[in-house]
């Protein structure tokens, strides 16, 4: 969105802007986590046609362009629909790192992650405020790559203040894991970044912001252009 010739040079911006890890989004017609402007997103792209074979032939060529690993986050009805083996050996073929799949729970997620790591993928796994500390330990021995810290309860979209709480929750959780935790949802200014560094978190994760920039600007150009200034102004923030 707004197309995926314009989502291939976003790819680019972004890498160039200093990104340690994008998640690339396929659109989907229940995106259950997503507020609005993500929600908004999926539909316009799933209007004009857009489909995941259309995604993965666009990352296919763009991923030799870029430095830094791409993750594919998509709800898990996509990937039970090509049957999972199937589906990680082709967005494997395309040159994807990592998947993000917010609708399955822990619990849930062993033949993902075995056919995952059959081809050598990174499955990210989320832990929230309303995660009690035992799961939150399980959940971090499973994730692969980073581990993603939801801010808040609810949907994904820009909010005016960071929860206090995610500093409580960073502390929680780097009592019980080693790996990278970046903190996700509701992050969109500098002035927020500094803050989630300052309490220790390793990255944050700026999607509805981004969202924003390319796909609600008047041309795709100025898009471009508003996405790089807005990475190039969260990347300065984060010491
Ligand atoms: O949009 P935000 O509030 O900046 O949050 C990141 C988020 O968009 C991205 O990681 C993501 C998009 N859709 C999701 C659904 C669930 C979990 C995470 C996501």
């Amino acid at each position: 969105d707004p197309d995926l010739a314009t989502t291939a040079k976003a790819l680019k911006v972004l890498d160039a802007c200093g990104s340690d890890v994008i998640e690339l989004g396929v659109p989907y017609s229940d995106p259950l986590a997503d507020g609005p402007v993500i929600q908004a997103s999926a539909t316009r792209a799933l209007t004009k046609g857009t489909t995941f074979e259309d995604v993965i032939s666009m990352v296919k060529e763009v991923v030799p362009e870029l430095s830094c690993p791409l993750a594919l986050f998509t709800y898990y009805n996509p990937i039970l629909k090509r049957g999972v083996a199937n589906f990680m050996s082709v967005v494997k073929e395309a040159g994807v790192h990592g998947l993000v799949v917010p609708d399955v729970p822990l619990e849930e997620t062993d033949i993902l992650r075995s056919e995952a790591a059959k081809n050598n993928l990174e499955l990210v796994l989320l832990t929230t405020p309303t995660t009690p500390t035992e799961r939150m330990e399980r959940i971090t021995k499973a994730s692969e790559g980073f581990v993603y810290l939801v801010s808040t309860t609810g949907v994904t979209g820009t909010r005016a203040n960071v929860s206090f709480k995610v500093e409580a929750l960073l502390k929680e959780i780097k009592q019980v894991t080693d790996k990278a935790v970046a903190v996700g949802f509701g992050v969109s200014t500098p002035e927020q970044v500094k803050q989630i560094a300052g309490w220790g978190a390793d990255g944050v994760i700026v999607g509805s912001a981004m969202v924003r920039q390319l796909g609600e600007s008047g041309s795709p150009e100025e898009g471009l252009k508003k996405l790089e200034e807005l990475a190039k102004s969260l990347k300065a923030a984060f010491p």
